[in-house]
C-alpha cells in the first residue's frame, strides 16, 4: 500500500518536474545548462552502447554455429536487452530527452523574440502603436498638470503651441514642447510644459536646483522617457521620429560625458564620425571648434589632463559637431573663468545669430541677460513666468531696490536698535516700501513707488547717511536676480 502511494507521489512529482522543465526552458541560462547536461548524457550512452557491442562481438565471434552475417544483429539484440537506452539509438539533436532538439528550438525562438522586442523599442514601434490608439494609451500615460493660477504669458504660450499642434503648423517652431510631463513614481518633476522656440532664439531655462530643467533636456535627448506630452524638432515628433530628431539636436550635458584617455582632437574626431562627418573633414572640424572655443592649445592633451573649465569648453564644442539645428546646453559655462565665459558668450551669440536655436540652463543671471532672447523661470516643474529680461523685470519687479549696510556694533541690543531706526526711517521716507531681505547688517528694501525722481531719492539717502549708522548703500533698478528670488521662494514653500 505504502509502496503504491509512494509510486503515485513519485509519478506526480515527475509530472511537475516536466512542466517546470518546459517553463524554465524560456530562460536562456536554464536552456544552456540543461542542454549541456543532456549532451553529456547522450555522449555517455553512446560510449556505453559502443563498448557493450564491441565486447559482445569479441565474445561471440569465435562461436562456429553462428554465421558471420548475423553477429552484428545478434549483438544489437543482446545489448538492447541488457541496456534498453541503447535500443533508441538517439542522436545529440533528437527531440526527446536526452537529445537537445528542444533546447535548440527554445533558444532560437527566445533569441528571435528578444531581438524583435529590442528592435521594436529601438525603432519606436510600440510608441507608434500607442499613438495609433491614443485613448487607450492615454489611460496609462496621461497626466493632468496641477491646475494653479498661471501667468498670462505662460497661458498665451500654451495656447499658441496648442493651436499650432492642432492645426498641424508645428513646423512654425524650430523646437516645440506640448504638455510635456515627467513623473518619477509619484513625484511630478516636469508638469505640463508647453513652449515654442523659433530660429535665431536663445531660450534660457532658469530655476532653483531640482526645478526640473535637466529632466526636460533628458526627455528631449531621449535619455529618459516622457510620461506624457510630445516634443517636435523642425516638425519631427520625438515620439514617432526619434532618429530624425536626434540628427537635428546637439547636447552639452550638465556633467561632462568625456572619455578620459582620448585627446581633445580624438574626442572631436570620434564624435564627428558618430555624427556622420567625413573622416577628411573631422581634422578641420576639430581645429575649427578648438579655436572657436579657445582650447586649441590643449587639442592634443588627454581629457583627464584638462582643467574643469577646458572640459566644459570641449563638452560645449561637442554639442556643435554635426551642425545641429537645435542646441541644448546644460550649464555650459559652469566652472569657466570670467574672461573665457565672455568669449564663450560671443561664440554662442554668433551661433544663435547664424539661425540656430539654443536652449540653455544657467544659474548665472548675467549669462542669461547676455545670451537669452527669452527665458522662463521654473518652479516645481512648472513655468512661472516667461518673456524677455526686460519684460520679466518690468512685470515682476517694477520698482527700485535699496540695499544698505548698517554699521557693526559689539552690543546686540544697540545693533538691533540701529537697524530698527533705519528701517523706520526708510519706510517713512519712501512710500510703498517692503523690507525684502535681511542678512545680519545687510538690509534690502523694495520700493514700488516710482513717482520720485532719482535725485530726490539719492538726496534722502545722503541725508540718512549723515544722521544714521549707515556704512554704505546702493540704490538701483530691480535686477533679474530679484525676480528669480521671488519665484525661488515658492519652491521652498511647496
Ligand atoms: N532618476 C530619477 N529618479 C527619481 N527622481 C529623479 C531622477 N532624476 C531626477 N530626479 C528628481 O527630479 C527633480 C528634478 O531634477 P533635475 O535634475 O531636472 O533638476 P534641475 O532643475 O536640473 O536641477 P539643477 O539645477 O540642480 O541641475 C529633482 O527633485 C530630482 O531629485
Amino acid at each position: 500500500m505504502i509502496v503504491e502511494i509512494l509510486k503515485i507521489k513519485a509519478l506526480d512529482l515527475m509530472n511537475v518536474a516536466k512542466i517546470l522543465h518546459q517553463i524554465f526552458m524560456v530562460m536562456p541560462h536554464y536552456c544552456l545548462s540543461s542542454g549541456l547536461r543532456d549532451m553529456h548524457v547522450v555522449y555517455d550512452t553512446l560510449q556505453l552502447c559502443q563498448r557493450a557491442t564491441e565486447m559482445c562481438t569479441n565474445i561471440i565471434e569465435g562461436m562456429p554455429f553462428l554465421p558471420n552475417g548475423t553477429i552484428a544483429s545478434t549483438c544489437d539484440i543482446a545489448v538492447c536487452f541488457q541496456f534498453p537506452e541503447c535500443c533508441d539509438k538517439q542522436g545529440y539533436f533528437s527531440w526527446t530527452s536526452p537529445g537537445i532538439g528542444q533546447q535548440v528550438l527554445y533558444s532560437c525562438l527566445v533569441g528571435i523574440l528578444c531581438f524583435a522586442i529590442l528592435f521594436s523599442i529601438e525603432y519606436g514601434i510600440f510608441s507608434t502603436i500607442c499613438n495609433a490608439f491614443p485613448r487607450r494609451c492615454k489611460k496609462e500615460h496621461s497626466y493632468t498638470p496641477a491646475n494653479m493660477i498661471e501667468d498670462a504669458d505662460v497661458c498665451e504660450e500654451k495656447r499658441a503651441v496648442t493651436h499650432n499642434v492642432s492645426t498641424g503648423n508645428i513646423c512654425n517652431y524650430n523646437l516645440a514642447m506640448h504638455q510635456l510631463s515627467k513623473k518619477y513614481k509619484e513625484m511630478v518633476v516636469v508638469d505640463g510644459i508647453s513652449l515654442g522656440i523659433h530660429r535665431y532664439e536663445c531660450f534660457g531655462l532658469l530655476g532653483v536646483n531640482g526645478a526640473g530643467k535637466t529632466t526636460i533636456f533628458k526627455m528631449m535627448t531621449g535619455d529618459v522617457k516622457m510620461t506624457s506630452g510630445d516634443v517636435w524638432v523642425h516638425g519631427w515628433s520625438i515620439r514617432t521620429h526619434p532618429k530624425e530628431v536626434y540628427q537635428l539636436i546637439g547636447y552639452c550635458p550638465q556633467f561632462d560625458a568625456l572619455l578620459d584617455d582620448l585627446t581633445c582632437r580624438e574626442t572631436l574626431t570620434v564624435f564627428g564620425l558618430l555624427r556622420g562627418v567625413r573622416i577628411g573633414q573631422c581634422k578641420h572640424l576639430a581645429k575649427h571648434l578648438a579655436k572657436e572655443f579657445d582650447f586649441h592649445k590643449h587639442l592634443d592633451k588627454k581629457v583627464k589632463e584638462l582643467s574643469g573649465g577646458n572640459k566644459r569648453k570641449l563638452s560645449t564644442a561637442l554639442a556643435l559637431v554635426g551642425n545641429p539645428l537645435v542646441l541644448f546646453l546644460d550649464e555650459p559655462t559652469a566652472g569657466v573663468d570670467p574672461a573665457t565665459k565672455r568669449h564663450l558668450w560671443n561664440v554662442l551669440c554668433k551661433i544663435r545669430d547664424g539661425g540656430k536655436t539654443i536652449v540653455l540652463t544657467s544659474h548665472s543671471m548675467e549669462e542669461c541677460e547676455a545670451l537669452c532672447t527669452r527665458m522662463a523661470i521654473m518652479v516645481n516643474g512648472t513655468i512661472k513666468c516667461l518673456g524677455s529680461t526686460q519684460h520679466l523685470k518690468s512685470k515682476f519687479s517694477d520698482g527700485y531696490t535699496l540695499t544698505l549696510k548698517v554699521k557693526r556694533f559689539d552690543n546686540e541690543e544697540s545693533q538691533q536698535a540701529a537697524i530698527d531706526e533705519i528701517e523706520n526711517f526708510i519706510k517713512d521716507s519712501f512710500r510703498e516700501t517692503i523690507l525684502r531681505e535681511r542678512h545680519q547688517e545687510l538690509l534690502t528694501f523694495y520700493i514700488t513707488d516710482k513717482s520720485r525722481p532719482w535725485s530726490k531719492m539719492f538726496g534722502i539717502m545722503e541725508h540718512a547717511r549723515t544722521v544714521f549708522d549707515i556704512e554704505d548703500y546702493a540704490l538701483g533698478q530691480c535686477t533679474l536676480e530679484q525676480v528669480f528670488l521671488t519665484f525661488a521662494r515658492q519652491q521652498r514653500e511647496k
